[in-house]
């Protein structure tokens, strides 16, 4: 059995990794929090909130902030790295010289390296070969989370027993972690939700009827399971929480920045001025790689595929909704 990982460094400072550092102390965990922005390393220190990125939250649990990567990393337990998904590789270098052999690094965020189109965990493997990489993902919303509200998730690692011992450093009764060894199902299925949940965001902002975000819903589930079966991932990890259990949350509800993307598209929001600034919406990064991916591993993805093509400005909704209805009759399992 592994040993008890008691010394967690957050790596990010933002609405999930905060929420995630809140996690680790109600469970009892020593928690140092790093984050790039020295006004959150002191709002947290502070006044025990993350006002930037958890408004109206206060702390319910200890931790502390510091602006000093090598000292947040230095003789921790295990590191969830929990900045945007493209920033994983520039992360894993910078702490490249500080880890500890065989420390668990758990990816938090939801998406896909756009410049290589690997799964992070692959680029973790790449640049940071000395850490045991682990992902963690599943239906959460961090503001549902910080405010102690009941969460399951899923938290993978190719070793059954680091995903074990993750699971129990991490566990509360607000939070229940479910362990997996399907390192690459949990994380196809957090980025692929991003992007169908832009276009359930855009059939709901356009007024085109719930029975159309139901039938999106569903068959966007059947290309996260198309594309994730060709890159590995085990169906039942596919249906559980990180899969079926995102893909649900994000698609149906405005909470999701994602779907809020979506939603402003919908209702007439040049993509242009949507893509300036703004909270982050990791599904705008992970269309285009979805779309390559799926030409790589002869996977069709007409409901990706046009979220791209949208957000390229090269085709409008209408015309995608057309393009979509209009496609060549098929069985519906083929
Ligand atoms: N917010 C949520 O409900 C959830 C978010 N996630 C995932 O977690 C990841 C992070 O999301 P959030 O924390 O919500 O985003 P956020 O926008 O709230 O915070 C992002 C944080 O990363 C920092 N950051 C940005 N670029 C950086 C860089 N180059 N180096 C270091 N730090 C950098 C920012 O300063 C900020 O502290 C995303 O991949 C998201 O999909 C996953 C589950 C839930
Ligand atoms: O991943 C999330 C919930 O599981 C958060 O979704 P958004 O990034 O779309 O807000």
């Amino acid at each position: 059995m592994m040993r008890r990982l008691q010394k967690i460094a957050v790596l990010g400072g933002g609405a999930w990794g905060t929420a995630l550092a809140l996690v680790a102390a109600r469970a009892g965990r020593d928690v140092l929090l790093w984050a790039r922005d020295a006004s959150t390393v002191t709002a947290i220190n502070e006044t025990r909130s993350n006002p930037s990125y958890l408004p109206g939250v206060t702390f319910d649990a200890p931790f502390q902030a510091t602006g000093d990567l090598g000292g947040a990393v230095s003789g921790c337990d295990a590191i969830l790295l929990v900045t945007p998904a493209q920033t994983t590789r520039e992360m894993a270098k910078a702490i490249s010289s500080t880890i500890e052999p065989g420390t668990p690094v758990v990816l938090c965020a939801k998406g896909i390296e756009r410049s290589t189109g690997a799964l992070l965990a692959d680029v973790l493997a790449d640049c940071l070969p000395q850490a045991t990489p682990a992902v963690l993902s599943g239906p959460s919303f961090a503001d549902d989370v910080a405010k102690k509200l009941p969460t399951a998730v899923t938290v993978a690692a190719s070793q059954g027993e680091v995903a074990d011992a993750l699971s129990a450093a991490l566990a509360s009764e607000s939070f229940r972690p479910y362990a997996s060894t399907d390192v690459a199902g949990v994380q196809i299925g957090g980025a692929l939700k991003n992007v169908l949940a832009i276009a359930c965001g855009a059939v709901v902002g356009r007024g085109w009827g719930a029975s159309a975000q139901a039938a999106l819903t569903a068959r966007g589930f059947r290309e996260m399971t198309l594309l994730g079966t060709a890159l590995g991932a085990r169906p039942d990890t596919l249906t559980g929480l990180s899969g079926l259990g995102d893909l649900v949350l994000t698609c149906s509800s405005a909470q999701s920045r994602n779907f809020a993307f979506g939603l402003a598209l919908g209702r007439g929001t040049p993509v242009k001025n949507l893509m300036s600034g703004g909270k982050l919406a990791e599904g705008i990064f992970t269309a285009s790689v979805a779309v390559d991916l799926g030409k790589r591993h002869a996977v069709d993805l007409p409901l990706s595929t046009a979220v791209d093509a949208v957000l390229r400005e090269k085709i409008d909704l209408d015309t995608a909704l057309a393009s979509l209805m209009t496609r060549p009759l098929k069985r519906e399992t083929d």
